[in-house]
């Protein structure tokens, strides 16, 4: 029998993580330098998971601010030093998180965040909600040169644990984490909470999960299932 799949990889926001206040008000704070009005919580949500440029990117045409491929860098860099300026006032671990999380490394798994934030607001937050130690290695967008979708993301967020991709499962919230994990032959879970835009049973997950507190479950499942 085969070994037992005991490395995670794990997306942030819309898995780990409710980010999306404090991401619209960095966006809001953005639209405000410009003198434009404010975007709706629901409709930043939805602009949040292929990294922060292109969150900008669709926060700037959604507010109808005309903009310019190289102009897209200097608006990047004044939405990041709004949200890193403020990135866990109301940004919480979604319910089930912290306790999950101690519960799988007490039952031997190896963790990882693969994650399309940029690293240093990654830090960030997971040090100032108590949760960067459950975790071996912790990769942003930034610190890889192709960053999710693209497998070479979620492939260095393994190998910065010591682990492979036959050993690890994929937990995220959108298409952007299950094409990676499909990419590398992993299986993938995502929480019907998140972020992801298209419906859920389109993502092509192994596992669709209502609830964190239920992973160490489902992980039981999937090998139950091999
Ligand atoms: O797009 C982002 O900034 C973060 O998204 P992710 O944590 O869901 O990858
Ligand atoms: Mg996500």
């Amino acid at each position: 029998m085969s070994q037992r799949r005991d490395a995670l990889a794990f997306d942030l926001d819309g898995t780990l993580i409710d980010s999306a206040p404090d991401i619209a008000i960095a966006v809001n704070r953005l639209l405000a330098d410009l003198g434009r009005p404010e975007l709706d919580l629901p409709d930043i949500r939805r602009m949040i998971g292929d990294g922060a440029g292109t969150l900008v990117e669709r926060a700037l045409t959604a507010a109808s601010v005309p903009h310019r491929a190289e102009e897209l860098n200097g608006y990047l860099k004044r939405f990041l030093a709004h949200y890193e300026a403020e990135p866990v006032r109301l940004t919480r671990a979604y319910a089930g998180v912290p306790e999950t999380l101690a519960v799988l490394r007490a039952a031997g798994y190896r963790c990882t965040v693969c994650t399309n934030k940029p690293q240093r607001a990654t830090d960030m937050i997971l040090e100032a909600l108590g949760l960067a130690s459950y975790f071996g290695a912790i990769l942003g967008a930034d610190a890889v040169q192709n960053r999710k979708p693209h497998p070479d993301h979620l492939a260095a967020a393994l190998t910065a644990i010591g682990a492979t991709s036959g050993e690890a499962v994929m937990i995220g919230d959108s298409a952007n984490d299950v094409a990676p994990a499909r990419a590398l032959s992993m299986p993938s879970i995502v929480m019907a909470y998140g972020y992801g835009r298209a419906p859920l049973s389109e993502l092509g997950a192994d596992l669709i999960l209502e609830d964190f507190a239920g992973l160490p479950d489902a992980l039981d499942q999937l090998e139950t299932a091999r």
